[in-house]
């Protein structure tokens, strides 16, 4: 046998730079994600979306040129979720492998509510994942106008900032008085209490680019506050006990208090209606619609769907697509709420589309009087 024909040695080929992308709910990742795909250094990055609740909107609205995506519609935050990332994971290494995908980036974007420690710990101790993935880092995103109060009430909040490489002021354009201005400062101050070692970036200034995200090296717990290497640990026990713990989850709820639920309708809604029922909703319930994410058919314009997202007491602008994404043309609402009983949205939403019960009153009942039974909190 010939040099030349001697077999080929075996390379193992390099790790794969794996990404998470994190923050709570509505603080921006699905944006800047999609700032990122278009910028031509992440052109061979594969996406991996995992939404909370059983209706996935959030691959309608990521605007993927090219690549592979999966979405992981898991509300489990614990064994499930850890299960279907190394599925997913295990999944594209198969494409590649095969020649089905090519990509030389994996990132992950967590749902809003997402505790990172089961995630992180799965990425960088499970045997054949640690083979083929590096993690690369975490970047954790911070929203300006939102961020001290969902760190005071939200556990995973705290963590995802704790956990981060990198943590991304997003909406700091938002800030337009002083008061604003002064909270920012008091948040930044907290979050580099949280996390000294972090890059903090501001979204908005342009910070947040490729270049500043990604490369961040082999994720090193040791520099975070202790908390994190406790919370890691406590993770490796939890895996070790899920195996022996296969319990059923509700994809669609998340504790006690927090749960998802959809809303929809084939019927088109007229904007004016459409703009009285979120001014209603959000001024009854603002803070606990803790995300409230929208593709509503309007009656003005049914060929141009209306892109709504709602966080906490903010209504973001709403935007309108070009076209449908797929076939599929119903108004389809996703709500995550806290100690909001669903069919209290159910109901004012059915009000205002005319779907009115004999002892429930109309959309016109309610404007006049916004104290009709729909407003109050019912856990
Ligand atoms: N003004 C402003 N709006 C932003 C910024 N980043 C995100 N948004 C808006 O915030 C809303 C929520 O953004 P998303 O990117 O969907 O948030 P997300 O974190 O992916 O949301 P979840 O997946 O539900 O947790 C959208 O209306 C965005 O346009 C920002 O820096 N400035």
């Amino acid at each position: 046998m010939t040099a030349s024909e001697q077999p080929a040695e075996r390379v193992p080929p390099q790790p794969i730079p794996l990404t998470l992308l994190t923050g709570f709910l509505g603080a921006g990742k699905t944006t800047l994600l999609n700032g990122l795909l278009k910028d031509p250094a992440l052109s061979d990055t594969a996406v991996i979306i995992n939404e909370f609740g059983d209706i996935a909107l959030d691959h309608l609205l990521v605007e993927k040129i090219d690549g592979d995506m999966m979405v992981l519609s898991s509300g489990c935050l614990c064994c499930n979720l850890r299960g279907d990332l190394v599925t997913a994971l295990e999944r594209l290494l198969r494409n590649l492998d095969n020649g089905r995908a090519s990509f030389k980036r994996v990132i992950v974007e967590t749902t809003g509510l997402a505790d990172p420690a089961p995630l992180l710990q799965t990425a960088m101790s499970h045997p054949y994942l640690l083979m083929r993935f590096r993690l690369d880092g975490v970047v954790t995103l911070v929203d300006a106008i939102n961020g001290s109060a969902t760190l005071d009430n939200h556990a995973e909040a705290v963590k995802q900032a704790a956990v981060a490489d990198r943590i991304v002021l997003t909406k700091t354009d938002l800030l337009d008085t002083p008061e604003h201005i002064a909270a920012r400062n008091t948040l930044l101050q907290r979050l580099h209490k949280l996390n000294p070692a972090a890059t903090l970036l501001d979204a908005a200034a342009g910070e947040a680019t490729p270049a500043n995200l990604l490369g961040c090296g082999l994720y090193d717990p040791s520099r975070k506050i202790p908390d994190v290497s406790r919370w890691l640990a406590d993770e490796a026990i939890a895996a070790a006990q899920a195996h022996d713990h296969h319990h059923h989850h509700d994809v669609n709820r998340h504790d006690e208090r927090v749960r998802a639920f959809t809303l929809s309708t084939e019927r088109a809604i007229p904007a004016a209606m459409l703009d009285l029922f979120l001014e209603l909703l959000r001024s009854t319930h603002g803070p606990n619609l803790l995300r409230m994410k929208a593709i509503v058919n309007v009656e003005e314009t049914p060929d141009r769907p209306m892109v709504l997202h709602g966080v906490q007491h903010v209504l973001h602008p709403a935007a309108q697509l070009e076209g449908w994404p797929d076939d599929d043309r119903r108004t389809r609402m996703v709500f995550i709420v806290r100690d909001i009983e669903p069919r209290i949205i159910r109901e004012l939403f059915d009000a205002f589309l005319g779907y009115t019960a004999p002892d429930r009153p109309d959309a016109a009942a309610i404007v006049d009087n916004p104290l009709v039974p729909f407003g109050g909190r019912d856990r």
